[in-house]
């Protein structure tokens, strides 16, 4: 990575007549940098990609690359790559001919262009099938091959669509891990778009959180999922429970009366409304039903328990209605209806704005 903005993103808006689009995105990528574009279905992500393919004009804002405004550049000049969800194979040439189209489309000579497709194939693992048709590869391996299409142009920028989403799970992390070592050997600068958030937290240098046809906030992997600033993106992530609070003097108060005395406010001047606090910052401990629950300990009773590979998840129900998810190690579960009480670590909590 250099440091100095490639490719920049500045006031981009498209408004479909039917509604939906994206409004004002402003990002912008060093080169080397892949930026995942991680939102729910419908928020925009594949709409600017498509403004950054040039595939569709924006209303307003601009897309430069290395200082050139590519606006009015067509497609086909940009020497941008796209991969998409279907890949969209040749299906009577073979994987070198698939390959090496876009280089003899640029007219690369036929020996620099062989060279060229066997190290790409090599890249992606599939030295030894240059030969076969597509339909006689497996879905990932034909992913690869696509792969290896975007990659043997060297494209300024490679824009990526749900790559990923139509292959089984087992080869969708070994493609991920492959596509991550890939970019990073070669130094290529994406934007891969995704609603997968393991998929954004695995490939993202930066992940760009969008809603609604808006970038909400971006981050580095460990900003977004350890630090959000934003309820929607903790929300989004559901990796934490978000629970509203009310400032209190210089502290904030939930609804279930404690005073949260932290210095977690936003860096922002935008009030906190927000707090989240991963299901491991929370101790359950099954209630003493002769005893009362004790200061700053809240009595709850368990509406259900979900067994997960690093512990046991259960759903909290405290008396003000509000449903906390509390995790503790195999072995120590509880069954649904049994009282518990809980103590919150509010050191641990992370403040959110709207
Ligand atoms: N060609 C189009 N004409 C009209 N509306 C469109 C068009 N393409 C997309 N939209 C609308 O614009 C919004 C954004 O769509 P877009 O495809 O960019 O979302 P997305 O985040 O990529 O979704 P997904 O993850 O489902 O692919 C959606 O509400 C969609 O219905």
């Amino acid at each position: 990575m250099t440091g100095t903005d490639y490719l920049t993103i500045s006031g981009i808006s498209k408004q479909y007549p039917t509604g939906g689009g994206v409004t004002g995105v402003d990002l912008t990528l060093p080169r080397g940098e892949m930026l995942v574009l991680l939102g729910p279905s419908g928020c925009g992500k594949t709409t600017l990609l498509r403004v950054l393919a040039g595939l569709l004009e924006p209303d307003a804002g601009r897309v430069l690359l290395d200082g050139r405004d590519l606006t009015a550049v067509p497609t086909h000049r940009r020497n941008i790559s796209m991969v998409f969800q279907t890949w969209a194979l040749f299906p009577t040439m073979s994987v070198r001919d698939n390959v090496g189209f876009g280089l003899r489309m640029r007219r690369v000579p036929r020996v620099e262009r062989q060279q060229r497709v066997d190290e790409a194939l090599a890249l992606v693992g599939l030295a030894d099938f240059a030969g076969r048709k597509p339909k006689q590869l497996s879905g990932g391996q034909q992913q690869r091959v696509a792969l290896a299409r975007a990659i043997v142009t060297r494209p300024t920028v490679m824009l990526l669509d749900e790559p990923l989403s139509s292959l089984d799970h087992r080869i969708r992390v070994q493609l991920r891990g492959q596509l991550k070592r890939l970019q990073r050997e070669l130094g290529l600068t994406g934007v891969y778009v995704t609603h997968d958030h393991t998929e954004a937290l695995a490939l993202g240098d930066r992940i760009a959180v969008m809603d609604s046809g808006r970038v909400v906030e971006t981050g580095t992997p460990i900003d977004v999922f350890s630090r959000p600033r934003h309820r929607y993106t903790a929300e989004f992530l559901g990796l934490a429970n978000v629970i509203p609070v009310v400032p209190d003097g210089r502290h904030l108060r939930t609804g279930f009366g404690d005073v949260i005395e932290t210095d977690a406010r936003s860096d922002t001047d935008a009030p906190v409304v927000a707090v989240a606090v991963r299901p491991d910052a929370i101790r359950m401990v099954e209630a003493d039903p002769g005893a009362g629950a004790g200061a700053d300990v809240h009595r709850g009773v368990v509406s259900a328990v979900e067994y997960q590979p690093g512990g046991v998840l259960h759903d909290v129900r405290l008396p003000d209605g509000t449903t906390v998810q509390v995790v503790v190690a195999p072995g120590e579960g509880v069954s649904v209806g049994t009282p518990v009480d809980l103590a919150f670590e509010w050191k641990k909590a992370v403040p959110l704005i709207d």
